[in-house]
């Protein structure tokens, strides 16, 4: 879901000017505390300072494999308070299981925030939206389009792309990276608006990718004073020291450009006859009639249904395609497995197809290795608890932001053998898929009724791109001076996008 999520729920270590202004506000809510509604003990976790609490213990660099550390002290689940907000963290995919699943009335929330979604304007992502009414008509007109039984419509447009994607491998293999990404880019532009970006430079590539990294700047919790203080955000843009007004103002617009500049578009191509088909104009196509009091805000779920594909789909299976070229070049063996069954199976006398995938276990395998091993969102996306809870003998307040290790999850080394291996043979027995073997959907995309609404086209997208590449190409690691392969190690970036 790629940057649609932001950076929701993950804590980052604050800078002190924050930290000065949120004292205050915490003594003033001091004055006001409220009484504990439960006499249950909270759940263990590291013990912070009065007031500012663990503000000095959050990990800002791969804080999966901190809390991952922090659970051979504490146990499965981990609380702990950054400046008066409470964060609970889950282990083990029973604990994922009980408080995701089983309660998922309670822990589908999001966190609040003012910078991003009430002055930047993402209101169309349906990730950050608060849980109620409004997210799921947004959820209901996304999972309509996006479900197991209809993703396969677009099956062509993500074959075409991945071949597309080889000529440009062909033509500049050192570009591979910048290749991924316009693959995707190009796929998800075409399945929602029927758009064919250019090569370079496409407007709409460009405007996106400015919002989000206006996203992710604001998404890091506390970068910007007026998520601890929202009632900044009346503060005038000429104001002294307001510069954040001023820098929202302009990622507004550019947010606001992502939504709508493709979708009017579409709605001028069919004025004009001229549209082809795509997600933007089968959803024009239904909304109510234009003298229809209810048709504003279809349109406008509308709008941002095409929209969230986008800012979805753009960066995540990117990530994922990313790190399969990396376990390519680190495990030769495995990628010469892959080829064997695809030559076995296939032939050499044409590409794969989505019709071949139930013979290509070993390619299915390889595919759900991919998104285990070096996680796209290791610590998935946070949900805000709505009411206080009682859960295994313990209190978890209402606001509580409540996050799923799905790294650990997924590295398990009792489930996992060799956890940090890249291993497609683990999901195999006699040679076809095991059902009994723990699947990464049951983590990586996240949890509960916030699950990734776009896996499985993700996961058609992985792979279209996986099967393709190992049809015709060998993946090797770089040569040094003296024409030697370089020694490759797994190294990700931090952040929630991983
Ligand atoms: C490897 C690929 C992907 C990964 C790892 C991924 C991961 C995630 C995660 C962790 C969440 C939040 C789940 C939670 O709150 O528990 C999410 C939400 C979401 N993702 Fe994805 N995503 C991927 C691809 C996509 C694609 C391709 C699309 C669009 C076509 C998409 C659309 C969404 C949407 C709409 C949500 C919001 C769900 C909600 O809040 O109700 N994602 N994704």
């Amino acid at each position: 879901m790629g940057t649609v999520a932001a950076t929701l729920g993950l804590v980052q270590r604050y800078p002190y000017h924050t930290i000065t202004a949120s004292l205050f506000i915490l003594v003033v809510k001091a004055l006001f505390f409220r009484k504990r509604a439960s006499s249950l003990p909270l759940p263990p976790g590291p013990k912070g300072y009065p007031l500012v609490g663990n503000i000095f213990d959050i990990p800002t660099d791969k804080p999966w494999l901190v809390y991952n550390e922090w659970a051979k002290i504490y146990g499965d689940m981990i609380y702990f308070k950054v400046l008066g907000q409470p964060f609970l963290v889950l282990h083990t995919l029973e604990r994922t299981y009980d408080i995701f699943e089983k309660r998922s009335s309670n822990y589908s929330d999001r966190a609040r925030m003012p910078m991003i979604l009430e002055l930047m304007n993402w209101d169309y992502n349906i990730a950050m939206l608060p849980y109620g009414t409004w997210w799921r008509r947004h959820r209901r007109a996304f999972h309509e389009h996006f479900h197991p039984g209809v993703v396969a419509k677009y099956q062509p447009v993500q074959s075409r792309e991945a071949r597309a994607f080889l000529y440009r491998l062909l033509v500049s293999p050192e570009n591979f990276r910048h290749h991924i990404r316009h693959a995707f880019a190009a796929t998800i532009m075409s399945v929602a608006y029927g758009i064919t970006v250019r090569e370079s430079n496409d407007p709409y590539i460009l405007n996106a990718e400015e919002a989000l990294e206006g996203l992710s700047e604001a998404g890091v919790p506390g970068r910007f004073l007026v998520d601890l203080i929202p009632v900044l955000k009346y503060v005038p843009e000429w104001f002294p020291g307001a510069n954040f007004k001023r820098k929202a103002a302009r990622w507004r617009k550019v947010t606001a450009d992502v939504a709508q500049k493709p979708f009017c578009h579409v709605k001028e191509q069919m004025a004009k006859g001229t549209a082809v088909p795509s997600l933007a104009a089968t959803l024009i196509e239904s909304l109510p009639d234009a003298s229809d009091p209810r048709r504003r805000e279809e349109e406008k779920i509308a709008q941002d249904t095409a929209a969230v594909a986008y800012v979805g789909g753009a960066d995540t299976t990117v990530s994922a395609v990313q790190s399969f070229f990396l376990a390519m070049a680190m495990y030769p063996e495995v990628q010469k497995k892959a080829q064997a069954e695809i030559d076995q199976v296939i032939g050499s006398s044409r590409l794969p197809e989505f019709s071949d995938r139930p013979s290509l276990p070993y390619i299915n395998a390889l595919v759900k290795e991919s998104m285990r091993w070096q996680l796209v969102t290791p610590l998935a996306v946070g949900h805000m608890c709505s009411k206080d809870d009682e859960y295994n003998g313990y209190f978890i307040p209402k606001g509580t932001i409540v996050i799923g290790n799905a790294w650990a999850i997924l590295h398990d080394p009792t489930v996992f053998s060799n956890p940090l291996e890249y291993q497609p043979e683990r999901y195999l027995k006699h040679g076809q898929l095991d059902p009994d073997a723990r699947n990464p959907d049951v983590a990586a995309f996240g949890f509960g009724r916030r699950i990734c609404a776009g896996r499985y086209m993700s996961d058609n997208s992985l792979y279209a791109f996986v099967s393709s590449v190992l049809a015709v190409y060998d993946i090797k690691p770089p040569i040094d001076d003296d024409g030697n392969p370089l020694q490759l190690k797994a190294e990700v970036t931090t952040g929630l996008l991983s």
